[in-house]
């Protein structure tokens, strides 16, 4: 890790130019909220009300995580303290000590597989998960976003769906500009943030971004996960100075730190130590070497105090289970004796104390706006990126191909005597392949923002069902030029009547089968939760209903009690609707003799059908359920997509 010298001057220049952008982003702020109040009339914490101080209680704070086969593993005992508006507040404790969990916890956010206890209370109110994250911000310790936006795009998106109340382009510029002036980002604004495989910004520009999303709203609590590490010594610096700036100006400000340099540490006011579950400390920074001395551990000379409290908080390689528990245990016995001394935990609290119903979700925007949003920035997305464009370029390549090879084995096709089977073959192949193109490729469609989309989900900026919907719709755009060029090229190499009623419907059809393909991969990935598993289940479900879709067995020849198969088997219907709208109006097929009294069934040789009704009729087809296919296609749309925003939701929200 480099480090980097603190010449005071400069020092004193960057507190400087903090100061002054910190003033002008509150007074963006402060526009925000004088609206918020202006036009905000429901209960005080549907929205916040924006710089108001939040005195954080959390108390007995109990965690568990539950791993695979039952093992669990205690993380947090019995964890309680105080974090107020104002002041600072650090966590503190060796790797692994569960600061990051307590985090979770207060913010009500990832905690899958982990079973947990006590009560968070802010300002004498107890809060829910869904209360905290309206009050607060949390910035995580992976900072994850949009690889393809800039700097300026992330933030404006971010100022577009999480600012209380709408705003105009002028105003939000105004905002994003003063952000980027705060967090010195000024000078990276066009620049692509940028991803783990395609660097782009350096760290501690990533976390200045990090800080920059999560302040907009100005939340009066803020909690940050480690914001230093990876930072050099002087943008650890800088990045705690603007924190404590931000606790200045009355919000609460709560940061887990691991082995702060004594610059940063010495900005810190509260302090809260946390060894094997327990509280081993909690107060005044100040008064922590006292404490330690009270206990039997006084700080010796030269020694700074956060490395000799973390020193004696911490197990030493050389020394027994035993012993390292017997001093915690002395640690924390001293501390909550000195609690109870100090009457810290306070009972006041307990008037008000009812247990909470969690409201559910609500948004700064409209679900629209947030379609909108989300949708530009997927349009954005794919536009930009090389990869995307590279997996679409072999698409269209493979379409190219597919097309002429199948264009080449039914070429010069017509509606006459000896076609009559090819066609069948035609039919189903187009009805195939709009499936086998386009549903792996669709499958992909989340993964890649998948942990932006969490975060931006706990951030409150738009609902699963609002991002799903975009995403897919920005996604299946290219579902509407692909079918078009494999259509067009069969229609060309084969000679099928060119009849307007045909052409429209075999493409309408083939578009409307493309998106079902794509709606139905989009819900498996959704759904699996996992690509590698999505795409081995999927041909589980796809491949029984093509099977029953009637080219590879006759309808009439199905066993009874795989015949619901082919009821829902939305193959079955795009094969009917495409042989429908090219035989329906066929009166003669050349080269087929008419028989007499011959009553056409299924076991009736295709080449024994005189007319196109005969020939549908063979098949087990109506004319008259065109429409019907049209239906069932657009209601397995729609199904897959219902059930996609189902699941999709469900994994965002307990992720
Ligand atoms: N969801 C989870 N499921 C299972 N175990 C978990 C989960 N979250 C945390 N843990 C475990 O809890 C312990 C504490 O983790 P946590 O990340 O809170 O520690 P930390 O103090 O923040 O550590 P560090 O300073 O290294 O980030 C670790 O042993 C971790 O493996």
């Amino acid at each position: 890790m480099s480090t980097t010298t603190i010449v005071p001057s400069e020092v004193e220049e960057v507190e400087k130019d903090l100061k002054n952008s910190s003033e002008r982003f509150r007074r963006s702020s402060k526009q925000i909220a004088s609206a918020t109040t202006d036009t905000e009339s429901g209960p005080a914490l549907s929205v916040p009300q924006k710089g108001a101080r939040k005195k954080l209680t959390f108390q007995n704070i109990k965690a568990v995580a539950v791993k695979k086969k039952g093992v669990r593993q205690e993380i947090l005992k019995k964890v309680s303290g105080i974090a107020r508006p104002g002041e600072l507040t650090f966590i503190m404790g060796s790797s692994g000590a569960g600061k990051t969990t307590l985090l979770n916890i207060l913010t009500g956010r990832n905690l899958k597989n982990m079973e947990t206890e006590g009560e968070v209370i802010v300002n004498n109110r107890n809060m829910t998960p869904n209360e905290m994250k309206k009050l607060s911000a949390y910035v995580q310790q992976d900072d994850v976003f949009i690889g393809m936006l800039t700097v300026r795009e992330t933030l404006l998106f971010a100022a577009k769906l999480r600012s209380p109340f709408k705003l105009d382009t002028v105003e939000l510029n105004s905002i994003v500009d003063d952000l980027l002036e705060m967090m010195s980002l000024k000078k990276c604004e066009n620049t692509k943030v940028g991803s783990m495989t395609e660097k782009s910004l350096s760290r501690g520009e990533r976390k200045r971004l990090a800080f920059a999303c999560e302040i907009l709203t100005d939340p009066p609590i803020l909690f940050c996960d480690e914001p230093t590490s990876g930072l050099d010594s002087f943008m650890s610096h800088q990045v705690i100075k603007a924190l404590r700036q931000l606790a200045l100006e009355g919000k609460t400000v709560v940061c887990t730190i691991h082995q702060p340099s004594t610059s940063v540490y010495h900005m810190a006011d509260q302090l809260i130590l946390l060894s094997q579950g327990y509280v081993a400390y909690a107060g005044s920074a100040k008064a922590v070497d006292a404490f330690f001395g009270r206990c039997g551990y006084p700080i010796p000379k030269f020694v700074s105090s956060p490395d000799h409290f973390m020193r004696v908080i911490s197990h030493k390689s050389f020394e027994s289970e035993d012993e390292y528990n017997r001093r915690i245990d002395k640690i924390v016995l001293e501390h909550e004796t000195m609690q109870k001394e100090k009457s810290v935990q306070s009972s006041t609290h307990s008037s008000r104390r009812e247990q909470l119903v969690d409201p559910n979700d609500t948004f700064p925007r409209t679900w629209w706006c947030q379609f909108a949003y989300v949708l530009h920035r997927s349009a954005i997305q794919l536009y930009r990126e090389r990869a995307v464009l590279v997996v679409k370029l072999i698409q269209f390549l493979q379409t190219l191909i597919m097309s002429l090879m199948i264009g080449a084995t039914y070429f010069q096709m017509e509606i006459k005597k000896e076609y009559l089977t090819s066609f069948k073959g035609f039919a189903f192949v187009s009805v195939q392949m709009m499936h086998m193109l386009f549903m792996m490729p669709a499958m992909t469609v989340f993964w890649k923002d998948y942990p932006v989309v969490v975060r931006e989900f706990q951030a409150n900026m738009y609902s699963p069902s609002a991002y799903y919907l975009a995403k897919t719709t920005a996604d299946s755009v290219q579902y509407l030029v692909f079918p078009v060029i494999f259509s067009g090229i069969l229609l060309a190499m084969t000679s099928l009547p060119f009849r307007a009623y045909s052409v429209t419907h075999y493409l309408a059809i083939n578009i409307l089968l493309s998106l079902n393909a794509c709606s139905i991969a989009q819900s498996f990935a959704a759904m699996c939760g996992h690509l590698a598993t999505g795409m081995t289940v999927l041909p589980i479900v796809c491949v029984p209903l093509m099977v029953f879709g009637g080219f590879m067995i006759h309808y009439e020849s199905i066993p009874s009690y795989f015949a619901p198969l082919s009821w829902i088997s939305w193959y079955k219907y795009g094969f009917e609707a495409i042989t429908v709208v090219y035989f329906d109006s066929i009166d003669e097929i050349p080269g087929c003799q008419k028989l007499n009294n011959t009553t056409v069934s299924f076991s009736t040789a295709e080449g024994n059908c005189t007319t196109g009704a005969e020939f549908i009729k063979q098949q087990s087809f109506k004319t008259s359920n065109l429409w019907l296919d049209y239906t069932v296609i657009v209601a397995a749309l729609l199904f897959w997509k219902i059930l996609g925003i189902l699941s999709f939701s469900w994994r965002i929200r307990r992720a």
